[in-house]
């Protein structure tokens, strides 16, 4: 039911203007805790969709293909290339990974807000492209030994596999200063709510809030 103080301006009875939708961006280096936090945003907040990248990585046991990723030959990823159908593209840790155009850019305008799992070259190329869109946080680990202990606990990934993360760890670390927030996972819980928080603010931003001068209009009309 529509409140007596109610404007139809507003989208809601809870005071929501009509907005665009962000990209939240979560990086670190692997291991870091991205995927923890990511999966518990996304069962917390109904708001927030995941991008699912695409990726010629084989699947870690328990992925499902679609949802954790789209699992892809080479062939395919580079005929999506050729069709400049990703939004941005890059080679990681020898496998190459990219995030479909498609749903993002409609979705936006629409007012949804999406969640990238992403390394520092994504995100470059993301904040280059839309970078009003777009929120970069980035995660340290603790420690690097603590790092080493996250990926060898995880237990999805081969002692080679481990060994070249840990190698390439520092180097994803430098690029700490191209992020608009960094957290240090130390204890999940305390993370997570950090995270809500900058969410929660940058949902808030004037810049986002398309449906605000009409409102604002509204207010400033003379009473009649
Ligand atoms: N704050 C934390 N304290 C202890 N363990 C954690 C914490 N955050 C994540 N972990 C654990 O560390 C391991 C790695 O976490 P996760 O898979 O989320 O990392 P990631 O950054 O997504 O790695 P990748 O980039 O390789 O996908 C998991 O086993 C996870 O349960
Ligand atoms: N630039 C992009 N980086 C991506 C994308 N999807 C994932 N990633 C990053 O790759 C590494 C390794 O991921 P893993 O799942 O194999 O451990 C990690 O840093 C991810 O953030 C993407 O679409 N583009």
């Amino acid at each position: 039911m529509t409140s007596p103080s109610h404007n139809p301006a507003l989208s809601s009875d809870h005071g929501d203007l009509p907005r665009r939708g962000l990209m939240f961006i979560m990086s670190s280096p692997s291991g870091a805790g991205k995927t923890t936090i990511s999966r518990m945003l996304l069962e917390r907040d109904p708001s927030i969709r995941m991008s699912v990248s695409c990726t010629t990585r084989p699947p870690r046991p328990g992925e499902v293909d679609g949802k954790d990723y789209h699992f892809v030959s080479q062939d395919r990823f580079d005929a999506t290339i050729a069709a400049e159908e990703f939004l941005e593209w890059a080679h990681v840790f020898g496998k190459s990974y990219g995030t479909p155009k498609a749903q993002v850019e409609a979705g936006l305008a629409a007012g949804q807000d999406y969640l990238f799992d992403i390394d520092w070259q994504g995100t470059q190329q993301l904040y280059q492209k839309l970078e009003r869109d777009v929120v970069r946080v980035f995660l340290l680990p603790p420690s690097i030994d603590e790092l080493r202990r996250r990926l060898t606990g995880r237990g999805t990934d081969s002692a080679e596999v481990i060994a070249d993360r840990m190698a390439r760890a520092q180097s994803e670390i430098s690029h700490w200063d191209g992020y608009d927030y960094v957290l240090v996972n130390d204890d999940v819980d305390r993370c997570y709510a950090k995270v809500e928080q900058i969410l929660a603010a940058e949902r808030l931003k004037r810049a986002r809030q398309t449906g605000l001068i009409g409102f604002a209009r509204t207010l400033m009309a003379p009473a009649g």
